[in-house]
């Protein structure tokens, strides 16, 4: 809890300063081993990686995600929250992801989690980062699934826009174009440079399907602000390492 309340702050700044910023995601369900996670967490964190995202499509018990926020703590990065339920707040994380999935057709993932968990949000004093959470593409991903997106296709980026410009308006600090966890293709970085030029300052997080790292560096390049990098994590620790080290010496 050592970062609550100075997150956002850590972000504008680096933001600010022209730094491109790297997410590890975890997701709880997929935790087996806590020492080789906590092996893989030093990794992630020694090659500069600037936060870590505890959440997931499915339902956990939230004493799941309270462990691995313990494991977190034990490194100099904050923890936040990316939750795909109310199910997922951990009293220790430092910040929550709080995103409304905009182009969902349920007012659920749009507004209605959101009221349910906002008075146990207060309760337990987390930083709260209000992003615009945009699902881009066309594969079947969890998120896409559960969360009843209508996913925005690759070849419309004018509508990314006109999306994460009413977000920018409604006031969200943050526009998250998703084209889901373990997608066979990430969002286009000509998609991402449409949607940078026109939300200008509104910090740009970008993930779903990023593996390597020059696709990596084609997505900052084209004004992405934070990449957020799951899978590989997972299943290809040596090429994480390579995405975040080529994004820190951007
Ligand atoms: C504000 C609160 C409390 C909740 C938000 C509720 C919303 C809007 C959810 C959006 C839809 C959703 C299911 C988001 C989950 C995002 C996420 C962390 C995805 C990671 O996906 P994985 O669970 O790793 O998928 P795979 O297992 O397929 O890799
Ligand atoms: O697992 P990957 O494909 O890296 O996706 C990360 C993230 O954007 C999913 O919410
Ligand atoms: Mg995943």
């Amino acid at each position: 809890m050592r970062f609550r309340g100075k997150v956002y702050e850590m972000i504008r700044s680096g933001v600010d300063k022209g730094l491109k910023l790297h997410f590890t995601l975890v997701d709880p369900e997929k935790i087996e081993n806590l020492k080789e996670f906590s092996n893989a967490l030093r990794k992630v964190v020694d090659a500069g990686t600037d936060a870590i995202l505890v959440g997931g499509s499915l339902q956990v018990y939230v004493d799941d995600v309270e462990r691995i926020v313990k494991l977190v703590e034990e490194f100099n990065v904050p923890s936040i929250l990316f939750p795909g339920n109310p199910m997922g707040l951990a009293r220790n994380a430092d910040a929550i992801l709080f995103i409304s999935l905009l182009n969902s057709d349920d007012p659920y993932y749009i507004v209605g989690a959101h009221v349910t968990a906002a008075p146990l949000i207060k309760r337990i004093g987390l930083e709260v980062l209000p992003t615009g959470y945009i699902v881009v593409g066309n594969a079947n991903t969890s998120v896409s699934v559960i969360g009843k997106a209508r996913p925005l296709p690759y070849d419309k980026p004018g509508i990314g826009v006109a999306y994460a410009l009413a977000a920018k308006f409604l006031g969200m600090k943050f526009v998250y174009l998703e084209a889901g966890s373990g997608a066979p293709q990430p969002v286009p970085p000509y998609f991402v440079e449409k949607v940078k030029k026109a939300i200008d300052d509104t910090i740009l997080i970008v993930g779903g399907g990023i593996r390597d790292y020059s696709k990596a560096l084609e997505i900052v390049n084209a004004g992405a602000d934070i990449i957020v990098t799951g899978t590989v994590v997972e299943e290809k620790i040596d090429d994480a390492i390579k995405i975040i080290s080529a994004i820190k010496k951007k």
